[in-house]
């Protein structure tokens, strides 16, 4: 068994928008933990706030009230330099897979490794084409996003998000543009990778068919963590 670390620690976080007389809270006293190796879906109504904790998670919004650990990280006033260093241990996965159109799919991947300087072009090269192999993509490494389905681009993101062996990949609804199939197996790449490198994953979805890749799942409504159930 791998010992599992605590990758998040969220306490008694708060989050506001807007100034003054406009400002509203969206985000009220969430606690929450995650650890190396779990796999949380975070569901809840439009608006209640998942993509606000999503990205505070992930260190692209500044925490405002409360404390958000990182790993040994405190996001809570932290520098811009330990928000570079917290990025590059998540893989981020969108909707919208956000792959340059213009790179093929093991350029993609490479691209976000290159973050990180101490690596040879040609160890990530080869690092990439190994990760495009495990996402079942060996026969498309040289393909352009053009020339891919839907579900191949969004395993080439899977490929990119967890190239660089991150602690956490945080995923936003990463199914959503896929038939129940693709679905499926994206879900099921994730989860496997994810053990395989005992990686966090975090994932909004509202597609009830993958729910039952989580270890825990987590509702939120109106920016209050309501229930947590564990599998
Ligand atoms: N930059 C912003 N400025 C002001 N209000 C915002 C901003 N971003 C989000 N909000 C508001 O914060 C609330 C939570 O938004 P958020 O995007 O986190 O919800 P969500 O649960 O991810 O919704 P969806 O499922 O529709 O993506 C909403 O009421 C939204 O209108």
């Amino acid at each position: 068994m791998f010992q599992q670390e605590v990758v998040v620690s969220v306490r008694n976080l708060n989050h506001y928008f807007g100034q003054k007389s406009l400002r509203s809270q969206i985000l009220f006293d969430i606690n929450l933990v995650i650890k190396s190796g779990e796999i949380v879906i975070l569901s809840g109504p439009s608006g209640s706030g998942k993509t606000t904790l999503l990205t505070l998670i992930g260190g692209l919004r500044s925490v405002q009230e409360g404390s958000l650990k990182f790993l040994d990280w405190e996001l809570h006033g932290a520098s811009n330099e330990t928000l570079v260093q917290v990025r590059r241990n998540i893989g981020y996965i969108f909707q919208a897979h956000n792959l340059l159109d213009f790179l093929t799919a093991r350029q993609n991947v490479q691209m976000s490794l290159e973050l990180h300087r101490n690596i040879s072009y040609r160890k990530s090269r080869l690092r990439s084409e190994a990760m495009l192999h495990a996402v079942k993509l060996g026969h498309r490494i040289n393909y352009y996003p053009s020339e891919l389905s839907g579900g191949q681009k969004q395993r080439v993101a899977i490929a990119r998000a967890l190239v660089s062996q991150p602690k956490l990949v945080l995923a936003d609804e990463p199914t959503a543009a896929l038939d129940s199939k693709s679905g499926r197996e994206v879900v099921e790449i994730m989860q496997q990778l994810a053990k395989e490198q005992q990686c966090a994953i975090l994932m909004v979805t509202h597609d009830n068919r993958v729910l039952d890749i989580a270890d825990k799942i987590i509702h939120i409504e109106d920016g209050r963590l309501i229930k947590e159930e564990l599998f």
